[in-house]
């Protein structure tokens, strides 16, 4: 009957299905991927996703104070930790994206500012950050999934970038490197939660829409930075 829940190992593989809508294919990705983008388009996507990133350790935050599971919570802060780091050695994720800011080019300043973010981005971005403070704490953690696909997505840059772009410093991918071991213990928590959490199959199902809600996100943000640097029309580029 089509309104019996499916099975875990069911649930699991179409969350895992979704894998088919990552941003990994979309063409401003494909192309930076592939090592066929300029040093301009590298430089806007890493200015621009610095806004995702300064977004993930607040939206973290309010999965948290949402959450009344103080076991929960306890594995949550890592998520924090990972992104703000702890002092001790630790600078965290933010810093070393920063450091990817540099690697590229950018001065810290022009990255830290938002002086590039596109509208677009911003909206995509924000736009997450308001689910995680609206959604229960279960259907937040939910939306973080997309993680189950990044740690490929980490790896194929850390595999063709230097090659592709001999130009950035080779201390620009420690940020990747770090994410595809962190991912991997999120997308674990994430996971577990998720299919102990979605049980019924009207649950189940709106699980997958908060995943492609993710999903949407993450490919509106590349939309607006195909416009702006692939076909050079950013917003307001014929107004006078
Ligand atoms: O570079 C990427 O393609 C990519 C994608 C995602 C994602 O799938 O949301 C994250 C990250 N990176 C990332 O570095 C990261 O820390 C992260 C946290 C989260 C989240 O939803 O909590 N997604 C992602």
């Amino acid at each position: 009957m089509s309104n019996q829940p499916w099975s875990q190992d069911e649930f699991r593989q179409r969350l895992y299905e979704k894998g088919r809508f990552y941003h990994i294919h979309h063409p401003f990705h494909l192309a930076m991927n592939g090592g066929n983008s300029t040093k301009q388009q590298v430089q806007g996507w890493v200015a621009n996703r610095y806004y995702y990133q300064a977004i993930i350790p607040v939206k973290d935050a309010a999965i948290m104070a949402n959450c009344n599971d103080a076991a929960i919570r306890r594995k949550w802060i890592q998520r924090i930790i990972d992104h703000d780091g702890c002092g001790d050695g630790n600078d965290g994720g933010l810093e070393a994206w920063l450091r990817l800011g540099e690697a590229v080019g950018l001065e810290r300043e022009a990255v830290t500012s938002f002086h590039h973010v596109l509208p677009g981005v911003r909206f995509a971005c924000d736009a997450y950050l308001n689910f995680a403070r609206n959604a229960s704490w279960q259907e937040a953690a939910c939306s973080s999934l997309t993680e189950l696909f990044a740690p490929t997505i980490h790896q194929k840059r850390l595999e063709g970038w230097p090659e592709h772009y001999p130009w950035i410093e080779p201390k620009g991918y420690e940020y990747f490197r770090k994410r595809v071991r962190e991912a991997r213990v999120d997308v674990e928590h994430g996971l577990k939660i998720t299919l102990n959490h979605f049980q019924t199959r009207a649950q189940q199902e709106k699980a997958l829409t908060i995943l492609q809600l993710k999903l949407d996100i993450l490919w509106s943000m590349l939309d607006a930075m195909e416009m702006a640097y692939v076909f050079e029309k950013p917003p307001y580029h014929n107004c006078n």
